[in-house]
């Protein structure tokens, strides 16, 4: 008997990669199928010859209702450890360009655990293998103690607090973020920083570590960045195609290390929108519309005093392929 097998494509945005798989595929267990074909050894690459990273940092599980106005994307992204993120601005954008190319309309709304999340493919991009790039709205962030969340016996924003030896402001941007401004994000040991943080007391359904920096006077960005994450050559090369337009500088660099990967991923959007909300909060800005570089690219992020912060970046298509459904 063959072993039953779905299919799948794989997209990444600024380097933060996924598996995109429809919703109505006969996966029995999404969790056991997202640990194995994301992991890093041993799980999805391009072709058995590819010499490319293997795995990705989450499923996203995706349906397409065409007949809506706009259409409408229901989006579940299961992570490598099995848990579902409520939101992902990366992710968002892989999924708004996936639902065009299916069904041509370039604006849709996301259906998120967050809330609903209205995307706009505002370049398409030449080819099906070029960068497209993506504009998505992602709410309004938010400081609350209750919406972070933090623990109960919390009654106030965590500001500039010290967290397991890091100084941390929490910020609920989709998903909940403790951000903490260093001088070099470089020069940091993220991956001994960030897991105390990430499993403290104060966060009780743990929190993404987002390390920023400001960025140099005039620093293009384009130094270095490969480096934190090592992005691949293709990498870099995509998102210096997608950011070829905005010549602006960089105002912070980025780093993460994200719940439910539990590492350091090349980018995460709800975290870039979290540096620019604490960056604004600390008064470290009053730029409404800056520009975020994490290891595996840019981003262009808005976060208006009234309105919904927007998120803009490149989502690409890497390749296309059949999972085993049943990996357990
Ligand atoms: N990479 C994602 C965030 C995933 C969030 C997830 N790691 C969690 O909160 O559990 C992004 O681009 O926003």
């Amino acid at each position: 008997m063959s072993v039953p097998r779905v299919p799948f494509e794989k997209y990444h945005g600024t380097g933060n990669d996924f598996l995109v798989v429809r919703a109505d595929a006969d996966v029995p267990d999404r969790a056991a199928f997202a640990a194995a074909h994301c992991d890093r050894e041993t799980g999805v690459r391009a072709g058995e010859r590819s010499e490319g990273r293997r795995g990705a940092d989450g499923v996203l599980f995706l349906s397409l209702d065409a007949e809506a106005t706009p259409p409408r994307v229901p989006m579940t992204l299961v992570q490598p450890d099995g848990s579902i993120a409520e939101m992902c601005g990366n992710g968002a954008r892989c999924a708004a360009l996936w639902a065009t190319r299916d069904c041509g309309a370039r604006r849709v709304v996301l259906d998120t655990p967050a809330g609903d999340r209205r995307a706009t493919v505002t370049d398409p991009g030449a080819g099906a293998a070029d960068p497209a790039t993506v504009e998505v709205e992602m709410g309004r962030p938010s400081f609350d103690p209750e919406r972070v969340p933090l623990s109960e016996a919390v009654g106030e924003p965590l500001v500039e607090e010290n967290v397991e030896g890091l100084t941390v402001t929490a910020v609920n941007t989709g998903v909940p973020h403790a951000v903490a401004f260093v001088d070099d994000v470089n020069a940091v040991d993220l991956d001994a920083v960030a897991p105390p943080v990430r499993h403290a007391d104060v966060f009780p359904e743990g929190a993404n570590v987002t390390l920023a920096s400001v960025a140099d006077d005039g620093d293009d960005g384009d130094d270095e960045r490969t480096d934190a994450a090592g992005a691949s050559g293709a990498d870099a090369a995509d998102a210096d195609a997608a950011d070829g337009a905005d010549d602006a500088p960089v105002a912070f660099r980025q780093r993460t290390y994200e719940r439910g990967v539990e590492g350091e991923t090349r980018a995460c959007g709800t975290g870039a929108v979290a540096v620019v909300a604490v960056a604004r909060r600390l008064g470290l800005t009053d730029g409404a519309s800056l520009r975020v570089s994490p290891p595996g690219g840019d981003l262009r992020v808005t976060v208006p005093a009234g309105g919904p912060a927007t998120l803009t970046g490149p989502a690409t298509r890497e390749f296309a392929g059949e999972l085993e459904a049943d990996p357990r």
